[in-house]
């Protein structure tokens, strides 16, 4: 699949702009805060609905006017799509063909991403948020079912912690925890069986990735870490029975905390390399190198998925590359994968071949060069 056009009115920094884009690669040049990132977030957007470094739709728009409007021409497995998105205030409108979506979701499964930018180069090292998100995510450009889980969950999750701080207070009583539990358990042990089907493949995949970046030196191994007594091949059922016992074990606990403690709000990704977990003892160039391998898999985790790669943004990571990481990183992608490269000097882009566009980008406006 391939974005060919964009068109961009009033989004960020940008009033007009018309791209058409390479089906390859197209390198977005430019110096600090002249809207490379906002173009590769105005891609996201209308990818996904949503951008990949804010939840206030309203930073999006222009700050001279009121509404934002793009358009996107896709092409998918020899077919034409037309993607538009308008935002005007909060009011938010996704058309496909020109038919209007009922739900954001269904967008989903058309313009597939995947993003590498420097947060994702702490992916390893950073917080255990940011793999969590990593592979919500993941999964959930693939099924909106997994997407709404996640959210329902967050709903549950927050009447929870209400409900845990008023029988604190002595302002409800502990029987009624018993229904919101029920809820927490089911939704959280289908998250965790989703999380768990995928990592098995997004494992291999890596597994692969690092081997291949390390010259064989190598092997990632990816393990749930949960305090829940599971492995990576544990059923939904036993993820209910010891998510059940757990609860339990932790009622008094909670109350007292005025929090959920458990579930996969709370849950990890272990990364390991020839036995040693290098969340922690890693060097910083093993991390740097898991943190690749993993977006590398995820590009073929999605291909597997939906039978096309996704579009790839790389938002300002070479400069943070070293050479070998940054010339396995273009053979990866190169003719086989629609690129947006982001960079202050063509310089880091030295062994890029092959076919590209450059765009030179400057105080909200893209041309080409
Ligand atoms: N809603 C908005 N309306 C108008 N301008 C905006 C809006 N939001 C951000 N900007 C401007 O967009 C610019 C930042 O663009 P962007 O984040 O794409 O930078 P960049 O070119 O990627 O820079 P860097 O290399 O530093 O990451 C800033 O000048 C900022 O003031």
């Amino acid at each position: 699949m391939y974005l060919s056009q964009l068109y961009l009115k009033n989004f960020r920094n940008y009033t007009e702009e018309h791209l058409k884009f390479n089906k390859n690669i197209n390198l977005l040049i430019g110096s600090n805060a002249q809207g490379k990132t906002n173009i590769l977030e105005s891609i996201y957007l209308i990818g996904t609905g949503g951008s990949h470094r804010t939840n206030i739709d309203s930073e999006l728009i222009n700050w001279q006017k009121d509404g934002l409007y793009l358009k996107g021409e896709l092409i998918k497995d020899n077919q034409d799509y037309q993607l538009e998105l308008s935002l005007l205030g909060r009011n938010k409108e996704i058309k496909i063909n020109s038919n209007r979506l009922s739900r954001i979701n269904d967008l989903i499964g058309y313009l597939n991403i995947v993003i590498f930018s420097p947060e994702d180069l702490s992916l390893v090292k950073g917080s255990p948020n940011l793999r969590r998100k990593f592979i919500d995510l993941e999964i959930s450009q693939i099924s909106p079912y997994y997407r709404h889980l996640i959210s329902k969950y967050g709903k549950v999750l927050k009447q929870r912690n209400n409900l845990l701080k008023e029988i604190r207070d002595n302002k409800a009583p502990k029987e009624m925890l018993s229904v919101w539990d029920q809820q927490l358990i089911d939704l959280g042990s289908k998250i965790i069986k989703k999380r768990l089907e995928s990592l098995i493949k997004l494992g291999i995949l890596s597994k692969l990735m690092q081997r291949k970046i390390t010259n064989g030196l190598e092997a990632l191994e990816l393990k749930y870490d949960t305090e829940l007594d599971l492995d990576n091949n544990s059923s939904e059922d036993e993820i209910k029975e010891s998510f059940k016992l757990k609860l339990k074990e932790k009622k008094e606990r909670e109350i007292y905390q005025g929090a959920t403690t458990l579930g996969p709000h709370r849950d990890d990704i272990s990364l390991i390399v020839n036995n040693i977990d290098i969340r922690k003892f890693g060097s910083q160039g093993q991390q740097r190198t898991a943190a690749l391998a993993l977006k590398l898999a995820e590009l073929e985790f999605m291909k597997g998925e939906i039978g096309e790669y996704p579009i790839l943004l790389l938002d300002d990571v070479f400069s943070e590359l070293d050479i070998s990481r940054r010339s396995y990183l273009l053979d990866t992608i190169r003719d086989k994968i629609q690129t947006f490269i982001t960079s202050t000097d063509l310089k880091h882009l030295d062994g890029l071949k092959g076919n590209h566009k450059i765009f030179e980008i400057k105080n909200g406006s893209a041309i080409e060069v």
